[in-house]
């Protein structure tokens, strides 16, 4: 059974989904970028309002792939208590480098998810060294929140070949981008752990307010009634 994301910016955002159903609350500024990132206090309130009885993710922002910028960022997110830390894999620089620093941290226990993109090019040959660092997830998501949604930029089979790749390494596979609600049929079929939406809730506008009958309407479709339980719960 798939479950559902839902990126919130504010308390009041993440009560209204988690009032609806969703499975994930992914705290995310989407303002500031794709995976736009909220201030760490911010993120540390959140978790303190709402961990204790829901699933939280957070965004690191758009960083540049420098070990440098994305290991400390991450530790600090990590050190929020947010359950899951959302860590973008963008084109160019040191992606080995990023993935062995990480390691530790995932050592240690912290829950990281890399997001990949499905209109940049992204290749599978990255899954197994991420499991192998202790990723816990890998998602794909899209990187030109104006070019489509992630069905329209990325071949069908590509999308079935990564959540098969992903569920081959024991880690939870996730889709997103810019979602539509005709895109949901074909992306339920690959059976994802789980698919992720922003602009959907929200009228299609992103960084617009989310508007409840569209997250209702959305959990109606992914959930259904009388479904098993998500499978998120890694
Ligand atoms: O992680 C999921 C993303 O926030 C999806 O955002 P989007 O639907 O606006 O592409």
């Amino acid at each position: 059974m798939t479950g559902m994301l839902a990126s919130v910016a504010n308390l009041a955002e993440a009560r209204l989904v988690a009032a609806a159903g969703v499975d994930i609350i992914d705290l995310k500024d989407p303002a500031r970028g794709v995976l736009g990132a909220l201030a760490l206090p911010t993120v540390a309130d959140l978790v303190a309002a709402l961990g204790g009885r829901h699933r939280l993710s957070a965004t690191l922002g758009d960083l540049a792939m420098d070990p440098a910028r994305v290991i400390p960022a991450a530790r600090a997110m990590a050190a929020t208590g947010v359950a899951y830390v959302k860590i973008g894999f963008f084109p160019g620089g040191d992606w080995p480098g990023v993935i062995a620093g990480l390691a530790p941290l995932a050592a240690e226990g912290a829950r990281l998810v890399a997001v990949l993109f499905g209109d940049r090019a992204p290749e599978l040959g990255w899954i197994p060294p991420l499991a192998a660092a202790g990723f816990v997830g890998a998602m794909l998501d899209t990187a030109d929140k104006g070019a489509g949604s992630l069905p329209q930029v990325c071949p069908g089979e590509f999308l079935s070949a990564f959540v098969a790749a992903v569920r081959r390494q024991g880690l939870l596979s996730g889709l997103a981008g810019s979602l539509r609600s005709e895109d949901l049929d074909p992306l339920l079929a690959l059976d994802p752990d789980y698919l992720g939406f922003r602009g959907a809730l929200c009228g299609g506008n992103r960084t617009g307010a989310i508007q409840p009958e569209a997250v209702r309407a959305l959990v109606a479709r992914i959930k259904g009634e009388g479904q098993a339980p998500a499978r998120v719960a890694r």
